[in-house]
């Protein structure tokens, strides 16, 4: 295999890893102190108050906003797809993806409601990557300029970055990551996606087994399990969350799918995704759990199980609602209303 000048791909990502920015703590410590004068009781925005003291840390300023959301949506192809671990068939993939073109999906709406923009990467959609059954997703050059191409999702320059997926098959990988990384039965973390019931659902749970079984985990390096068992969009994500990262833009994961790349980064370091949000939790049933496990509390809980990034960009709604208020209220002085 091919390997970069620099030295082994992955290690270009952990040096990365290693040199990741902290948030501004003299603008976190300054909206903190707004927070407290703001013309309410204190606390009595909860999570709100919480979200626009954690922008304003990274975004470095006090009075942090959010004008250019972006939902960045990656969609890729999946091997194990033809295992039939899907209700839906593996074109559905492709369609979506013209679908978000032609502006038609939920995604699509939600962006619309909230002015957010969406920018759709579409990852080799004709070649799959391997069933994870059989093989790798990956060889080590591939995962890492995969990776690399997730951070294109900055390129815009977004103050807010949205992460969705579109894959027939991808709960399945997402499944098979969590298992490789946290372990258990492959059950515990296989759930519906599409709405797998039944024989479906059967095969999905014998194809996570059997895939973390091949790929020999309990695996020590995080980056071989996205490696082995991850996908396209899985690396992709993980690359965009990472580049968020370096360049201090506070980035809001959406469901099952997407925590998979989170989770990677998080295992490599747990301190790698402070500048996350969770923007829902998702009904696929092991999601709850691997949020805990994240430490992410998620904003929104609607019972959406759509991936696509929509929960994400729901939730900007109360992103926006949350600054807003942080930004346009009165202090107590201003306002002339007594305090306590
Ligand atoms: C029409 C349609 C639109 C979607 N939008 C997102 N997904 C979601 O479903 C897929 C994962 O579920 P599974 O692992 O069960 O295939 C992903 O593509 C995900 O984003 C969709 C799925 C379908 C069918
Ligand atoms: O939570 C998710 O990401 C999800 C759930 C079902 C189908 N696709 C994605």
């Amino acid at each position: 295999m091919a390997r970069a000048a620099t030295g082994l791909p992955f290690d270009d990502i952990r040096n990365l890893i290693a040199a990741m920015p902290g948030a501004d703590e003299a603008a976190r410590q300054a909206a903190l102190d707004r927070e407290g004068q703001l013309v309410k009781p204190p606390g009595a925005l909860g999570r709100l108050e919480e979200i626009a003291v954690m922008i304003a840390g990274w975004q470095g300023k006090a009075i942090p906003a959010v004008n250019r959301p972006t939902v960045a949506v990656f969609a890729a192809t999946h091997g194990v797809a033809a295992r039939g671990v899907s209700p839906y068939p593996p074109e559905v993939t492709k369609q979506m993806v013209e679908t978000f073109s032609a502006g038609k999906a939920a995604v699509n709406q939600i962006c619309g409601v909230f002015g957010a923009g969406l920018r759709v990467f579409d990852l080799a959609l004709d070649h799959p990557t391997p069933d994870i059954v059989e093989a790798d997703a990956f060889g080590e050059a591939e995962c890492a300029a995969t990776m690399a191409f997730g951070m294109e999702a900055l390129a815009g320059e977004p103050d807010l970055l949205c992460l969705g997926e579109m894959g027939i098959g991808n709960t399945t990988v997402a499944a098979a990551v969590f298992h490789a990384l946290y372990g258990g039965q492959a059950r515990d973390w296989v759930g519906p996606g599409t709405g797998s019931v039944g024989e479906t659902l059967a095969r999905k749970i014998a194809a996570v087994e059997a895939a973390v079984k091949r790929a020999g985990a309990p695996l020590a390096d995080p980056l071989e399990v996205l490696r082995r068992l991850g996908g396209r969009e899985v690396a992709a994500m993980a690359g965009a969350i990472l580049a968020a990262r370096m360049q201090r833009v506070p980035v809001v994961l959406d469901g099952y799918v997407v925590c998979a790349a989170a989770a990677i980064l998080h295992a490599l370091e747990p301190a790698a995704l402070d500048h996350c949000l969770a923007g829902h939790c998702s009904a696929e049933p092991a999601h709850r759990e691997v949020l805990r496990r994240l430490g992410l509390e998620p904003i929104l809980d609607l019972g959406m199980r759509l991936g696509e990034g929509s929960g994400a960009a729901l939730s900007i709604g109360v992103i926006k609602a949350a600054l807003a208020c942080h930004a346009g209220m009165a202090t107590f002085a201003e306002a002339g209303v007594a305090d306590a």
